[in-house]
């Protein structure tokens, strides 16, 4: 579905990305793991046309993806998920829901839909996205990547600074997600529960890749986690 290879990028004339390389399947959970500051941000803005690349390919189902603009990319079935809760927070639920289904591809993902898989949502309806608690902010924001019906779901750290409870919900929706075949790239500190969640892992350390296998190698292998994942 993705193949991106010896990725480069960076901010004015600092490189941050020198060599960032993975691929993603059909329905597979990927995650991107590194510590602090190695790159995992910069990469899905690669991706995403929020950043141009200097060097390297990213080809997602045949289409290159490097020097189209984000809602070329958002429609070739790239759906993000960006750091920070970002709603429209003076728009009920369902109109922030609605909003991102104007510019929808498909009809997979329905408001009843993501209804069914947030009950809180749904439930909070008619509430403004500035009257939600954080982790209902974050469900809505995913909600709104999900009405785009993407055929890639990306996230990038979409439990940060969640309590334990509302974080457990966003992990048993992405979950749930992919039991339905949906391919997501995930970024997430919680270790424990990547493993679970996910089928293999790319850790980065400085912009390039150092390491890529399966949960099962990432639990056998504590020197990844002592090596590049340790703060
Ligand atoms: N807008 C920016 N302008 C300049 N430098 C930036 C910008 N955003 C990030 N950087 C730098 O690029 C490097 C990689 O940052 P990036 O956000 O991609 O890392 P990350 O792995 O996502 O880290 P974190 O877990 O802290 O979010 C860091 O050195 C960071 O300081």
């Amino acid at each position: 579905m993705l193949t991106v290879d010896n990725l480069q990028a960076g901010y004015g004339t600092t490189p941050v990305l020198f060599d960032v390389g993975f691929t993603i399947a059909a329905g597979e959970v990927v995650t991107l793991l590194g510590r602090n500051g190695m790159g995992k941000t910069t990469t899905i803005r690669a991706l995403m046309g929020l950043l141009r690349p200097t060097g390297g390919t990213a080809v997602f189902e045949g289409q290159r993806l490097v020097g189209l603009p984000p809602y070329r990319i958002a429609q070739l079935g790239l759906g993000l998920v960006p750091e920070g809760r970002q709603v429209f927070p003076s728009l009920t639920v369902r109109e922030n829901l609605v909003a991102t289904a104007a510019a929808r591809f498909g009809e997979r993902w329905t408001l009843d839909r993501v209804y069914t898989f947030f009950p809180r949502l749904a439930e909070r309806r008619r509430h403004l996205g500035s009257q939600l608690s954080g982790g209902e902010q974050q469900m809505l924001a995913i909600g709104r990547a999900l009405m785009t019906n993407p055929k890639l779901l990306i996230l990038d750290e979409a439990t940060e600074g969640l309590a334990p409870l509302i974080r457990t919900e966003i992990w048993a929706c992405l979950a749930r997600l992919k039991q339905e075949g949906q391919a997501i790239l995930v970024v997430d500190k919680h270790l424990e529960a990547m493993t679970r969640l996910a089928d293999r892992h790319v850790v980065l350390e400085k912009g390039h890749v150092v390491w890529t296998g399966s949960s099962a190698a990432l639990a056998a292998d504590p020197t990844v986690r002592q090596r590049w994942l340790q703060v």
